[in-house]
């Protein structure tokens, strides 16, 4: 199994790419790639932690090299938010960054799964997509964006308000990865319950914790550890479905077929080609109905955006 991390020298790369050479399976292939020139440096570094996973480096302006054979590549190449910007306000530098690596992959690894952490989400997943369907193979069952942070940071918030154990608290996050467009079904999470007050308090620390991480990091950044950790947990998932693990199931933002949206995060089981079932994401709350329907102007023009953007 070979996994390619595009963006390998930023702060979620770094991570990410640490919680890979401890945790894939033996056997496995870790590519590097980032236009920072340590990129080839951070894999020499990463390759003596003792575990069976060959880890190579590549930078440059060219991904092709860490892209051939890659089964799997998540990609967090790209710009992150400083205080007082919007995930929207990376449009401009992002979309282009994605769609020029994107264009590699749709040469160099068409059949790879390919993880998008690159924000806006909502709009970079859409210009994946485009490029994909440009280059005449793309396949809706193998591109995702990844929404795992939001589901771990629920587990997390919830475990801590209700005083649980946090390995025992499963969540679905649904729609998108954005401020409204992130919607927790609280209503859902099994042995407890919540006050209207406490929903309405809960939903809104969830959609503006990736806003909480970039004020406490007062212009060093976003989320790069917890998201480096929710990468590592998604693209796991991923290399469990390829080697045809069963019943192994992920939120993810894809394109699976919603009454919603073209894209939508929810349920998903992961197989030997990726999505190999999308799951409905079960009874909501009058609240969260709500929420959901209210998300959608903002989910689809972050989406038509990107269609625009490639076209
Ligand atoms: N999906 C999610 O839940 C989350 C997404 N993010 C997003 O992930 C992205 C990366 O964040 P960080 O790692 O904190 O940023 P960072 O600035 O620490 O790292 C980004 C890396 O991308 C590299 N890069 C830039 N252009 C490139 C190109 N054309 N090809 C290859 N590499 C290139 C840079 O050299 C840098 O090493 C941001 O867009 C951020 O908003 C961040 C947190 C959560
Ligand atoms: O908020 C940001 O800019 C980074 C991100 O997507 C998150 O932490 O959820």
């Amino acid at each position: 199994m070979k996994v390619a991390v595009l963006g390998a020298a930023g702060g979620i790369g770094q991570a990410l790419a640490l919680l890979l050479k401890t945790q894939l399976p033996a056997g496995s292939k870790l590519s590097l790639y980032d236009i920072a020139p340590v990129t080839p440096g951070v894999a020499v570094d990463l390759s003596h932690i003792p575990t069976d996973v060959e880890v190579k480096g590549f930078a440059g302006e060219d991904p092709t090299a860490a892209l051939v054979d890659a089964d799997v590549v998540l990609m967090s190449a790209g710009v992150a938010r400083k205080p007082g910007m919007d995930r929207s306000d990376l449009f401009n530098i992002n979309a282009g960054i994605v769609r020029n690596l994107m264009e590699k992959v749709a040469v160099t690894c068409p059949k790879a799964l390919v993880g998008i952490i690159t924000n806006p989400v909502n709009t970079t997943v859409a210009i994946a997509a485009e490029v994909l369907k440009n280059a005449g193979v793309y396949d809706k069952n193998r591109l995702f964006g990844i929404t795992t942070l939001d589901v771990i940071r629920s587990e997390t918030f919830i475990a801590e308000l209700k005083g649980l154990n946090v390995a025992d608290v499963k969540v679905n996050v649904i729609g998108g990865h954005s401020g409204v467009t992130i919607l927790p079904l609280l209503s859902q999470v099994e042995g407890v319950t919540f006050t209207d007050e406490e929903v309405a308090a809960m939903t809104t620390r969830i959609q503006n914790a990736g806003t909480e991480v970039v004020e406490a990091k007062a212009g060093g950044g976003s989320a790069t550890l917890s998201m480096g950790q929710a990468a590592c947990r998604f693209g796991l998932s991923l290399v469990r479905g390829l080697q045809g693990e069963a019943n192994v199931v992920e939120c993810a933002y894809v394109d699976g077929g919603s009454e919603h949206a073209e894209f939508f995060a929810q349920p998903v089981v992961l197989g030997k080609n990726g999505v190999e079932k999308v799951l409905p994401y079960g009874e909501i709350s009058a609240f969260e109905a709500n929420a959901r329907d209210a998300m959608l102007d903002t989910l689809k023009g972050d989406i038509k955006l990107g269609v625009e953007f490639v076209k």
